[in-house]
């Protein structure tokens, strides 16, 4: 399922009616008949819905809800915003049509004393106000309406997206509809991913109206959702007479003396997840602790230096040998010696380099080294570091996450997993996935350890991009099903999520 701005929606539309040639009036008429059968599916033909109509396609899409709704019995009112005279093309044509087909509809202005008494017999407010065509600060007299309409107790359902809201970025400076529930138009807007964005969404269900999927490859972006179908069909099963090798040689190197929670929890992901082998560095005083939690790993102990990681160039040789994947980060701290040890990795280890938690302040000074390095990097930032990475600020990362993470991706040829509610995985090729998978109870020191374990299992015997993309997945998804569980998000911890790996990872039974 792809994920588009309104300018590329806008462009799709354009193709399939003049090069497909399908008519944009057919598109109306299968948009607006999709969000009526959802309607009474969901709310049935006993509720009042009250239309509101805005001078755009959006609008032209209400007059086709309205047509089939009182088709079907259900009681309908209609008012327009505009004058009459400013429809045009598709909508001037559904507005005929809803008129012969002998319905009518009201000026939202004439009703404008009473509509508050009119909205308190009515059960739903359709809002077809403004779709994917708008542009800068919504002007009168919306801006008036989508107020009103907003201090309502009303159910609102939106058409395509709630009035007011962009599609394709977090830029709201002015009011937009609070929609309950959304019901968008073949495809997912990227403002329904953006922290600011999501909540005037409501709950979204997707309407498909028709556009043929070949229109896609007109398309220079490449945004998508990464669900269960296609964790399921990117998924390498294990050779069922697979051995320890082929199952993946796995290095974490992780843990100071004040955090050897860290490598725990990475190294007992990484084995959750099937590594085949799993060697965890860290400083010699934290093995005993980390090995009665991952009994499974293999440790090998670095120099430290005042209790912090040190490795000599010789340790770090010999830790790399063999292994198609290291992650680097969790728990280690700041420090000069943790620099030095990042930049040898990327100079020297040939497998997938995963660098997370402190080791990605080590990548600025490092910028030349990762660009030119041939074997594949992975960054897993949360927002604030991703801020750190480009000197922006984090409401900046939040706001623009596709372009940050699909710039940063192309820019230093690394893939990036750009963390946070919808977790993005953009690719050196500027290709990019979203999770839609986790909750709130994932939001937790030591959540972002374990998933590095998680990555660096899965891209030592998976194609790099399913791999990460999945492992994001797997990692929410874990985190759905305990929340299925317990009522209270916030009693979810990291280990719960390690323990319900294997319930997570059973979608793809793998046996
Ligand atoms: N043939 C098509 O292109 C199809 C379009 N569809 C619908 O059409 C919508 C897009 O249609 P349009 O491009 O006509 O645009 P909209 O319906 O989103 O709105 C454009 C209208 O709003 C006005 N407007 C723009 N910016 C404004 C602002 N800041 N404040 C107040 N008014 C503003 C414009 O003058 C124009 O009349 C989609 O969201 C979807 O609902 C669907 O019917 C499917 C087919
Ligand atoms: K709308």
């Amino acid at each position: 399922m792809r994920i588009v701005t309104g300018e590329e929606m806008a462009s799709i539309d354009a193709i399939t009616m003049n090069k497909v040639g399908l008519p944009g009036a057919v598109l109306m008429e299968n948009a607006g008949r999709g969000i009526a059968r959802k309607l009474l599916d969901h709310y049935g033909r006993k509720r009042r819905f009250f239309i509101v109509i805005g001078s755009g396609n959006n609008g032209g899409d209400g007059f086709v809800v309205a047509r089939v709704l009182k088709d079907e019995g259900a009681e309908v009112q209609v008012f327009i915003v505009p004058e009459e005279s400013r429809y045009k093309g598709d909508a001037k044509l559904h507005k005929r049509v809803f008129e012969q087909s002998g319905y009518r509809w009201k000026y939202w202005k004439d009703i404008e004393s009473q509509w508050p008494a009119m909205l308190y017999e009515t059960d739903i407010i359709v809002d077809a106000l403004l779709g994917t065509g708008i542009s800068g600060q919504v002007k009168e007299p919306y801006a008036s309406v989508i107020a009103s309409i907003n201090k309502l107790k009303n159910e609102i359902v939106s058409i395509d997206l709630p009035s007011g809201v962009p599609a394709g970025s977090a830029e709201l400076n002015h009011e937009a509809i609070k929609a309950d529930r959304t019901l968008t138009l073949q495809w997912t807007k990227v403002s329904y991913y953006l922290e600011e964005t999501k909540p005037y969404y409501g709950e979204v269900d997707v309407v498909p109206i028709g556009i043929p999927p070949n229109t896609l490859r007109h398309l220079a972006s490449q945004r998508y959702i990464w669900g269960k179908n296609e964790v399921v069909n990117s998924w390498v099963m294990s050779k069922p007479n697979a051995h320890k090798g082929d199952n993946g040689r796995v290095g974490i190197i992780a843990g100071s003396e004040a955090m050897p929670g860290a490598a725990a929890l990475a190294g007992s992901a990484a084995v959750r997840s099937g590594a085949g082998f799993t060697t965890i560095a860290t400083v010699a005083q934290n093995v005993p602790v980390i090995a009665s939690h991952v009994k499974e790993a293999m440790y090998t102990i670095f120099s430290e230096k005042h209790g912090y990681l040190a490795p000599t160039e010789t340790e770090l040789a010999a830790f790399m040998d063999n292994k198609q994947s290291i992650a680097v980060g969790p728990g280690l701290g700041r420090t000069p010696a943790l620099t030095k040890m990042v930049a040898y990795l990327l100079v020297h280890f040939k497998g997938v380099l995963i660098l997370d938690a402190d080791a990605l302040h080590c990548l600025k000074e490092c910028g030349p080294i990762v660009q030119e390095r041939t074997a594949p990097t992975v960054i897993t930032p949360h927002p604030g570091e991703m801020a750190m990475l480009i000197d922006q600020s984090v409401s900046y990362v939040n706001k623009n996450r596709f372009e940050v993470a699909e710039s940063y991706a192309e820019q230093y040829g690394v893939y990036v997993v750009l963390k946070g509610p919808n977790t993005i995985v953009a690719e050196p090729s500027g290709c990019i996935s979203v999770n839609v998978t986790g909750n709130a109870g994932l939001a937790k020191g030591g959540s972002g350890d374990v998933l590095t374990g998680m990555v660096a299992a899965l891209v030592a015997r998976q194609r790099i991009q399913p791999a990460l993309s999945s492992a994001v997945f797997f990692h929410g998804y874990a985190a759905d099903l305990l929340a299925k569980q317990r009522h209270v998000l916030a009693t979810i911890t990291p280990s719960d999520i390690i323990e319900h790996l294997p319930e997570a990872f059973s979608i793809v039974d793998d046996d």
